[in-house]
């Protein structure tokens, strides 16, 4: 029975079909550049389907797809509470997330705060935890503009290089969560599936993914 993944398009689709190439898995309609959203390979036994990371999940819970590789961060502020097995660190995509402020200006933690963010609940429970009053606003992306333009008094997101934020003048004062992608699964296509998906996870665990 062929195993259908759901993989995270963006950062985390690119490593891992560049993975399952290596792997011996070969896509041939599959290019980074392509718009296509499904992908079989050539020996049948994998289907590829490209979601946005926050789908991911909703697609393996619902039985859409019986895997799904997505980010750590995401499964955490997007999908918490959904009815799927974590079966695997995969290694790949790691990166910390952090809060960040406009290099050399002190923010006075005492006060009330504005923290621009991709990843409002990540934020809201790291600083409720750390007993900080804060006034979270919601973006979709650019969050480093926010403490520059004065939207917002920090911002929480995600740093791995720390080019972006040194690009943008500003500096991390607190780093406070890691992550990695994980494999996550169905339950049903977990136990109907298992050979398949336990020859899947052991080739992953394997070859380490670069
Ligand atoms: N430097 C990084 N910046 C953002 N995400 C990273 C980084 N390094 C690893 N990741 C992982 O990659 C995932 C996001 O990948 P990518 O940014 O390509 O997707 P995206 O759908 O374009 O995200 P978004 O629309 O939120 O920018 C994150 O969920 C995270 O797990
Ligand atoms: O530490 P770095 O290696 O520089 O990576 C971190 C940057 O990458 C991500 O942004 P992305 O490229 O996804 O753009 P976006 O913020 O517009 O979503 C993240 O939100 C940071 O801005």
């Amino acid at each position: 029975m062929a195993i259908h993944i759901a993989l995270a398009k963006g950062r985390i689709h690119k490593v891992v079909m560049k993975y399952l190439k290596e792997s011996g898995y070969d896509f041939p309609t599959y290019t980074e550049e392509s718009r296509k959203l499904i992908f079989e390979d050539a020996s049948g036994s994998l289907k590829v389907t490209l979601v946005k990371s926050p789908d991911v999940a909703v697609y393996v819970e619902r039985g859409a797809a019986d895997i799904g590789i997505v980010g750590e961060d995401v499964l955490i502020e997007d999908n918490a509470g959904a009815k799927v097995y974590e079966v695997l660190d995969i290694g790949i995509g790691r990166c910390n997330m952090a809060v960040a402020g406009v290099k050399g200006k002190t923010v006075d933690m005492s006060k009330r705060i504005t923290v621009g963010t991709k990843y409002p609940r990540i934020a809201r429970r790291y600083f409720e935890q750390n007993h900080h009053s804060v006034d979270i606003i919601k973006l979709n992306g650019s969050v480093e503009l926010a403490p520059l333009v004065g939207l917002s008094d920090v911002i929480v997101d995600i740093v791995e290089t720390g080019n972006t934020l040194r690009a943008n003048g500003l500096e991390v004062l607190e780093y406070f969560m890691d992550f990695s992608a994980r494999m996550i699964c169905n339950p049903v296509s977990f136990k109907l599936k298992y050979q398949e998906i336990s020859t899947l996870i052991e080739v992953i665990k394997q070859n380490e993914i670069k």
